[in-house]
């Protein structure tokens, strides 16, 4: 199995943000062109790689604070617009067949555009980037979740606008930013928004903070799906010396949490390069991405921030498999898995697994 191979696989995406997946070329080209003199460097290569050294600090905080950059130059219509069209270009070239990508429409304000202008400007770049990929071959469908920042105070404002565009490809709500110090129970009136108009969302959640967390999530806020949710192991006690690579965890033993988002069904959006750069789990090695596979939790692959790690979809899947040995057909699982788990209606969903993953897995798998 090799990356070529791999970007053949058909693949969801449910968590990625648009302000994390720039082309470092882009970034450049933006802050050329709207006047933003604080990038850390002046060549593509050079962004890069501080992107990717910044984000590897360990703590979330930090990670975070990377974003100031990307979101500096995503200021006006034609710029967000460029971001979204490349976006759906990359993931598309990337095997992605589906893809629910989130940004804070809060967080770019900051030259007069208004809320519906800002989503307008990226429904727009994701629609002109998903036809050009089309007449390349490469069918993706896209689809948005507006996010709300944590530490702010207008979560019920970013969830009405998510219900306002709920038919012109925004598919659901979100919180994000520092966890620590700002429970998702902040915003208890946007998830209740979202709830009484029938609308889905997913909340950051057991990331940076533990399960405390990840039960108010979904205890009080009733959330459709876990950002990450990753740190719903400490709710799962091992043996002493058990093989985190193992095939099987037969003594394991779960909490109330760990049970119930298992038997909820409730997808688990998790980012294993991510996980580690912001300390959520020590190395890939100690990811509890194959005891949640095998015990069976609905696990979905995701990159969360392709520039701040440097990654794609494929490049997950490889990590996966160098790391915990998995094959097509856990591949194909965890992308059903991801499908099944979608913002999109049933029938939607239906047909991309059985007219597209289910074929493009078969030809993979023979
Ligand atoms: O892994 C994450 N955890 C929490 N917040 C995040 C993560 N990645 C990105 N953002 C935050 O979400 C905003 C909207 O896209 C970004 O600006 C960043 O602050
Ligand atoms: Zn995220």
């Amino acid at each position: 199995m090799d990356l070529s191979s791999v970007a053949l696989a058909p693949k969801v995406l449910l968590h990625d943000h648009l302000d994390g997946g720039l082309r470092p070329a882009t970034v450049l080209e933006l802050a050329h062109e709207v006047g933003y003199s604080e990038l850390p460097a002046d060549d593509a290569d050079g962004l890069a790689r501080w992107f990717r050294e910044s984000a590897d600090s360990g703590s979330l905080v930090r990670y975070l604070e990377t974003f100031t950059h990307t979101v500096a130059v995503m200021q006006t219509a034609p710029a967000l617009a460029r971001v979204a069209r490349e976006c759906a270009l990359d993931l598309a070239n990337d095997g992605v067949v589906y893809a629910e990508i989130r940004f804070a429409p809060e967080q770019h304000l900051t030259t007069g555009l208004s809320l519906d202008e800002v989503v307008e400007a990226v429904l727009r770049g994701f629609d002109e980037g998903a036809a050009e990929a089309a007449d390349a071959g490469r069918r993706i469908e896209v689809r948005c979740l507006v996010t709300a920042m944590r530490h702010a105070a207008r979560s019920r404002e970013i969830a009405e606008l998510a219900v306002r565009f709920r038919d012109r490809g925004v598919v659901g709500f979100d919180i994000a930013g520092a966890e620590a110090g700002y429970p998702p129970s902040r915003h208890l009136d946007a998830f209740e928004y979202m709830r009484a108009n029938n609308a889905p969302f997913t909340i950051h959640a057991g990331e940076a903070f533990g399960l405390p967390s990840i039960h108010e999530a979904i205890s009080f806020c009733g959330t459709d799906r876990l950002g990450h949710g990753v740190r719903v192991i400490d709710d799962i006690t091992l043996p002493a010396g058990t093989d985190l690579a193992a095939h099987q965890f037969a003594g394991a033993e779960l909490g109330v949490i760990a049970n119930y988002v298992r038997d909820k069904r409730i997808p688990l959006e998790l980012c294993p390069s991510s996980n580690v750069q912001t300390g959520a789990v020590s190395s890939i090695a100690e990811h509890p991405f194959n005891v949640l596979a095998r015990l069976r939790f609905r696990v979905t692959v995701n990159t969360d921030n392709r520039l701040m790690s440097d990654t794609s979809m494929s490049k997950e899947f490889i990590t996966l498999h160098n790391q915990f040995g998995y094959g097509w057909a856990d591949f194909e699982r965890f992308t059903v898995n991801a499908m099944k788990s979608a913002f999109v209606h049933f029938d939607e969903r239906l047909a991309l697994i059985d007219d597209v993953i289910k074929p493009g897995y078969a030809v993979l798998i023979g």
